[in-house]
Order: C-alpha cells, then sequence, then structure tokens
C-alpha cells in the first residue's frame, strides 16, 4: 500500500512506527468503518476533534495520579462541563456515539451519570407506562434528575427470587411501604448511588394481601431535589474502593418503612390497581428488560477494552527492542518473536470479532423492542438466551486477552503508566456485574435442552440453534483439515458445539431417570451444560465473523479481514496458538490493524501506547510527575524510617 493511503502516518513519529505503517496492504480508516460502522467511525473522528478544542474537557493530570476523592471530582467536573457542550458534540439519542464522547473525555473509570444512561433511563423506558415516563423520563433525559438502578443487595445479587427488600400495599392509604428488613437486605453496590443520584428505581418483592408476587420496579426519591440531603427514612452511602471504577459511587441503601404512592410502582407491563387488584404482565420476565439491555451494549463495550489493550501491547511491541534473533544483526522489536505474535494476534483477531458480534446483539435489542412494543412477546427468549452467553463468553475472553496484552509489555505493562491495570478491572467487573458469567451461561444452557428436546420431538428448531437438527458427522476431526475453506471450519465447530449439547442433554436426562429431582439432577450437569453454552457462544461469534467479512466491499480490508476470520477459526477450533503461516500474513499490518480502531492518545491514556511512539521519554515524564516525587524527602521517611536507620547505626556503634 502506498504510504499516503494510511492515514496514521503523521510526521515527526518514532520512525519504528513508521515503519510498521509503511507495510500497510490496506487503509486504515476503510477497516475503522467496519470495526465501528461506518457512521459511527466518523462521528468519532469528528468528536475527537471537538474535545481537542475545549481544554476545559481534558485530563488535568493523569488518572492513576490522583486520589478517589479526586477522581469523584475530576468526573463530576467533567460531566458538568460536557453538559454545555454536549448537544453540540453528539446526537444524544444515538448510544454508541455518546458512549464513545464518554469514554473519551471521562474514561472508563467510572463517573456520576453512568447507571443514569445504561440502566435508569432504559429501566423507564422499558418498564414505565406513558404516563409515567411522562413524570420521569422526560426530566432523566432533561437531567433533572439522577438515577441508579437498585436491585443487588448485600445477600442477594444472582437469585432475584430471594431479593429480600419489600414492597407491601396498603390499600387504606393506596401506598406502598418499602422496607430493608435485614443486614443483608441492604441494597449494595447500585452504580453512582451513593452520592450522586437523587433518585433510583429499587427493586423489591411485592407483597398484597400477604402474598408474594415476586421482584418488581419502582420509584424511590433518595436525596432532595434541592439541597441534596438524604430523604427521611433512608440511609444512604458509598460502598467504598474497589478493584477498578473508582471514580463511580457504588452505595448502599436502607429503607426503613418508607410510604411512596402507588404509582411509583413502574406499571407498562405489571400493574396494581387500587383496590389491591395485582395484575401480571404479558412476560414473566419483561421487569428484567434493563438487564437485558445492558447486556447486549457490553460486548461491543468490551471488543472496545479488549482493544484499547492490544493496540497499546502492538504499538509498544514494535518500540521495545531486546535479544536477538540472529546474534549478528541488531537488537529485534520484541514483536519479531513468534511467542510474542502468537500471544497477541489471535486477541486482536477476537476483538474484530467480538465487534461484529457486539454490533448484531445491539441490532437484535434494537428488533426486539420494536416488537415488544407492537405486543409481540415472542423474541424475548431468544435474546436473552443470546445476550447471556454472549455477555459470559466475551467479559471472559476479554479479561484474558487484556491480561496477555499486559504481559506482552514486560515490565512496564505492569506500571500503570500502560493503563493496562484500569483496563484490566474495569474489562473483569462485566465478568460478575449484570449476571455472573456462570450463571448466564446456565440460562443459555435452559434455552439448548428445550432445543435438543424438540429436536428430539422431530421438530427443526430455527434460528442459532437450527444446527442442532443437522445430522451429525459420521468421521472423527481428526480427519477434518481446517484450510478446507471456511464452510469447512464451520462446520467443524457446529459439530463440536453440537455434540457437547446432546452430550450434557443425555447427561441430564439420565440424571432425571435415575430419581433426582429436576434440580439435583439440573446441578450434577451445569458443568457439562456450561461448556454446551460456551461452544454454541463461541460458534454464533465464528458464524457472525464470517458472514460479516463475506459483506465487505473494499478488497484490501476484506483480504485482511480474511486473514483475521483464518486465524480466528483455526485458533478457536483448535484451541492453541495460532499456527506460524497465520502469524507470518497478520504481522506486516499489525501495527495498521490496531491504528484502525483509531483510539486517540487522550482516550487511550497509556503512555506505552502513544499513537507516535516516543514511550521512553515519556515514561520518564511520567515518573517524574509521581507525587512522590515531590519531595525529595517523604515526610513519612523522616517520621518512621529515617529514625530507624539512623537508631540502628547508632546500635551498632555502641
Ligand atoms: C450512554 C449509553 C449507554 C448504553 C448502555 C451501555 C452499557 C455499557 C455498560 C456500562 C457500564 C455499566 C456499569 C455496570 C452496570 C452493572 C449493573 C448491574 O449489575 S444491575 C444488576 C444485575 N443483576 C443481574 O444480572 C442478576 C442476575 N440474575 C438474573 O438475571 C436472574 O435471577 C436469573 C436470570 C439468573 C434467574 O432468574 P429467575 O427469575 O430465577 O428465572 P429462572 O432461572 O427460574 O428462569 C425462568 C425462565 O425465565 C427466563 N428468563 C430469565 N431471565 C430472563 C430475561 N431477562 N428475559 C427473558 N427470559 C428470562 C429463563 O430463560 C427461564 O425460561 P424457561 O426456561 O422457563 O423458558
Ligand atoms: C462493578 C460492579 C457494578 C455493579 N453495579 C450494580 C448496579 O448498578 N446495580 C445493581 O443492582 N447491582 C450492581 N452490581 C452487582 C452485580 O450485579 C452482582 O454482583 C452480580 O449480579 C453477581 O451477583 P452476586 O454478587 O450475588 O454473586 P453470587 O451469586 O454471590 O456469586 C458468587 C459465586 O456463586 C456462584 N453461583 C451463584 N448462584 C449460582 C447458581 N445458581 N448456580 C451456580 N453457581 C452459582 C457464582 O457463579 C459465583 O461463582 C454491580 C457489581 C459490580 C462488580
Amino acid at each position: 500500500m502506498s504510504a499516503h493511503l494510511n492515514a496514521a502516518l503523521r510526521e515527526g513519529d518514532n520512525p519504528e512506527l513508521t515503519e510498521e505503517r509503511r507495510k500497510a496492504t490496506f487503509d486504515t480508516r476503510k477497516l475503522a468503518d467496519e470495526f465501528f460502522g461506518s457512521h459511527l467511525a466518523r462521528r468519532r473522528r469528528e468528536i475527537a476533534k471537538a474535545i481537542d478544542a475545549i481544554p476545559e474537557l481534558h485530563d488535568t493530570k493523569p488518572l492513576p495520579f490522583m486520589t478517589r476523592e479526586e477522581k469523584v471530582e475530576e468526573a463530576a467536573r467533567k460531566v458538568f462541563t460536557l453538559s454545555k457542550h454536549i448537544t453540540d458534540i453528539v446526537d444524544l439519542s444515538n448510544n454508541r456515539e455518546t458512549q464513545s464522547l464518554n469514554e473519551m473525555v471521562i474514561g472508563i473509570e467510572g463517573m456520576p451519570i453512568s447507571l443514569h444512561f445504561a440502566m435508569f433511563i432504559p429501566a423507564l423506558q422499558g418498564q414505565a407506562d406513558d404516563e409515567q415516563k411522562r413524570e420521569w423520563l422526560d426530566r432523566a433525559i432533561r437531567m433533572e434528575i439522577i438515577g441508579t438502578y437498585a436491585q443487588t443487595e448485600l445477600g442477594h445479587g444472582t437469585n432475584l427470587r430471594m431479593l429480600e427488600t419489600t414492597a407491601t400495599y396498603d390499600k387504606q392509604n393506596k401506598e406502598f411501604i418499602l422496607n430493608s428488613p435485614t443486614l443483608t437486605s441492604l441494597k449494595w453496590w447500585p452504580g453512582n448511588m451513593g452520592k450522586s443520584c437523587n433518585y433510583a428505581i429499587v427493586v423489591a418483592n411485592l407483597i398484597i394481601d400477604d402474598k408474594l408476587l415476586g421482584p418488581h420496579s419502582f420509584m424511590v426519591q433518595l436525596r432532595d431535589e434541592n439541597s441534596h440531603e438524604t430523604m427521611p427514612n433512608i440511609q444512604i452511602g458509598d460502598i467504598g474502593p474497589k478493584m477498578a471504577y473508582n471514580s463511580s459511587d457504588n452505595g448502599f441503601l436502607k429503607l426503613s418503612n418508607l410510604r411512596i404512592p402507588r404509582r411509583n410502582m413502574l406499571m407498562k407491563h405489571a400493574k396494581v390497581q387500587e383496590d389491591g387488584t395485582y395484575k401480571k404482565p404479558p412476560h414473566e420476565k419483561l421487569a428484567y428488560s434493563a438487564m437485558v439491555h445492558v447486556r447486549s451494549h457490553m460486548i461491543t463495550q468490551h471488543a472496545m477494552l479488549l482493544a484499547y489493550a492490544l493496540s497499546i501491547s502492538t504499538r509498544y511491541s514494535c518500540i521495545r527492542r531486546q535479544g536477538y534473533i540472529d546474534p549478528k544483526k541488531d537488537e529485534v522489536k520484541v514483536i519479531e518473536y513468534q511467542t510474542q505474535q502468537h500471544r497477541l494476534f489471535p486477541h486482536i483477531a477476537r476483538a474484530y470479532a467480538f465487534a461484529f458480534a457486539g454490533t448484531e446483539s445491539i441490532r437484535k435489542f434494537e428488533i426486539m423492542k420494536r416488537s415488544l412494543e407492537a405486543g409481540n412477546i415472542e423474541l424475548i427468549a431468544d435474546l436473552h438466551a443470546l445476550t447471556s452467553g454472549l455477555k459470559a463468553v466475551v467479559t471472559y475472553l476479554a479479561g484474558q486477552g487484556i491480561e496477555q496484552a499486559r504481559q506482552a509489555c514486560g515490565g512496564h505493562g505492569y506500571s500503570m503508566a500502560s493503563y493496562m491495570g484500569e483496563i484490566y478491572g474495569v474489562g473483569i467487573a462485566g465478568c460478575t456485574y449484570e449476571g455472573e458469567n456462570l450463571v448466564m451461561m446456565q440460562q443459555l444452557g435452559r434455552y439448548l435442552i428445550k432445543a435438543v428436546k424438540s429436536v428430539k420431538e422431530g421438530k427443526k428448531p430455527t434460528g442459532y440453534v437450527a444446527y442442532l437438527a443437522h445430522a451429525g458427522q459420521r468421521h472423527s476431526l481428526i480427519d477434518c483439515r481446517p484450510n478446507e475453506g471456511y464452510a469447512e471450519h464451520i462446520r467443524a465447530f457446529e459439530h463440536i458445539a453440537r455434540r457437547q449439547t446432546f452430550r450434557a442433554a443425555e447427561r441430564l436426562q439420565k440424571y432425571e431417570n435415575s430419581g433426582l429431582s429436576t434440580e439435583q439432577a439440573w446441578n450434577n450437569c451445569t458443568v457439562e451444560l456450561n461448556r454446551a453454552s460456551r461452544l454454541h457462544t463461541r460458534l454464533f461469534i465464528a458464524c457472525n465473523f464470517y458472514e460479516r467479512v463475506l459483506d465487505v466491499e473494499d478488497m484490501a480490508v476484506r483480504e485482511v479481514l480474511e486473514d483475521l476470520l483464518h486465524l480466528h477459526l483455526n485458533y478457536e477450533l483448535i484451541d492453541i496458538a495460532s499456527y506460524a503461516l497465520e502469524a507470518k500474513k497478520i504481522r506486516p499490518n499489525a501495527v495498521s490493524l490496531v491504528d484502525s480502531w483509531e483510539i486517540t492518545d487522550r482516550e487511550h491514556r497509556s503512555v506505552l501506547g502513544r499513537r507516535d511512539g516516543h514511550v521512553y521519554e515519556n515514561l520518564f515524564k511520567w515518573a517524574k510527575s509521581s507525587d512522590l516525587n515531590q519531595n525529595d524527602v517523604l515526610p513519612s521517611h523522616k517520621k518512621h524510617l529515617l529514625p530507624m536507620m539512623l537508631n540502628a547505626r547508632k546500635q551498632s556503634k555502641l
């Protein structure tokens, strides 16, 4: 490719990176258009330019040098500043544009309105009736109020049926009385609930006439709208520092006989009439809609976190020279080592595969939402199964990829100058929030078992599980050569996933036949079932990648994506590092593949991943700006260690 086509080339960059960029076989802007979608890719460039021009939106100092209080304040300052500019920069109705702006300005460590946009507004959109939307949704969108989603408790996060917070209907006064009756019933974890929010959608077990009717959503005012002081009958606070996300004030909440009007229960689906008559929702799990919304968006978010980590480590691997391949020549860039390529390239392929899967899960969510608005509940189960599997597989594999990317940077990867620690901490949180991964795998497992049952009854399941009805391959996969073409790879993939799903189903049947209860039999099979769910999801990701590549029109971009697809399918199938052949093909494009993610330095917040490659001089600057370097001798040293040493010296002279 002629150099002028590579949009990442700039004067004054580290020549090591310029050399890499000159090797690109494709136009990085065109690949960015595929990765993000051309509209979002263009908007991200425009957003980055707009931010460059507004200094108040820039970091005041690197986030790792800030205390927790400073981080919380910095995020609040930026949210406030953004509120003055946001409508000039993004289309607020476009989630992905808004999310990109947040990531570039505020970063990934959390901010006071994360949950407001990620769950509070979606829960109102999905569960409030029209009158309630007029009352709260419009105010929420205008940011007159800030809300969160308060579901998890100190004692229960996964098992929602056992939530202990109660909402008891009082017919006389037409009110609900909300209570946290035990220590374990305290709401615990909700993002931004500790200090920032003044409203929350609280999930509580509904009780009418002593009858327990399961978890429902209630609008609760937490703080006074003028003074921001905590409302009566409420105790609220921050839960303390976490592994990451420390710009966010995750909170606790205790409710003591708090009375709220009947109309504060969100009543689009389930309803409680004045006389206490309860009307069931058309689908029992519609109350879980905000969770499905976040799960469907988490896939692109985690593809992006993986992309952050890999672009840092790939660029740095082309700057770092260490050791020899030919002792007569210079030290090589560490990217030249086969082990380094095997460590990084399969994850680069996954980042692309996950981004495409994430775009698909958002598209499916939008289709389900529209069909639900038209009164059709049929797509809910499919979407729940798909997003449960994707959420679990992608967060886990992204975490693994980020950790490999960190290790690929050696010692400097462990310094917060690389920012890898925060990216990892934020990435792995996704394994836990929105449903613990192994639990979500089981939700997909239920769906797969149902599909197997229908195949056994002679029916033909459609959609993502259609392959379960195909005839199995007779011969062993040892005979199946993966380089016979992608269709063959996909068939091999289907074969493995189908075999595992049937194996788990048969095992379950065996336990059930042996007289065990359904629950006990299920528990005995969950390891097998989760394996099936994992394979099914990885199959979906691979098929989606394959189909997506077939759609690419630009031949140079298509060719490099095919190289990645080839690597992905082989890596996933054989579950070992890539073949030398794929590694050799990817190597010349490695930097350009990560440049195509068009992550700005401001967004990266990483010294190691700088676009210009001037790593070492900036590492030194970074070290000099450490708070600990502001005094030659630390006050704490004078207080403790110096007297200790002086004392020891005195003792030895005696
Ligand atoms: C600026 C723009 C922003 C845009 C968004 C950006 C997003 C990016 C991320 C931003 C940062 C986010 C920060 C972090 C936020 C974290 C928030 C939380 O964690 S919040 C807290 C998150 N907390 C959690 O995630 C808790 C996890 N726990 C749960 O979700 C549930 O308890 C459960 C699913 C495990 C079981 O539920 P249980 O009621 O015991 O049900 P059973 O097992 O008995 O199954 C019975 C039947 O129901 C079916 N079904 C179930 N669910 C659904 C569904 N959703 N639907 C449909 N169906 C469903 C199931 O398949 C089965 O069907 P069948 O086989 O009978 O036909
Ligand atoms: C960063 C972060 C942000 C969060 N934000 C929010 C928020 O805004 N609002 C909110 O309401 N909550 C929030 N949460 C809470 C989060 O949703 C829960 O922590 C999560 O759903 C997991 O539930 P748990 O903590 O009860 O885990 P547990 O269920 O206690 O998990 C512990 C272990 O038990 C296993 N396990 C549990 N049940 C089963 C089962 N049935 N079968 C097999 N194994 C099982 C799990 O696999 C896991 O290994 C947040 C959490 C984090 C980390």
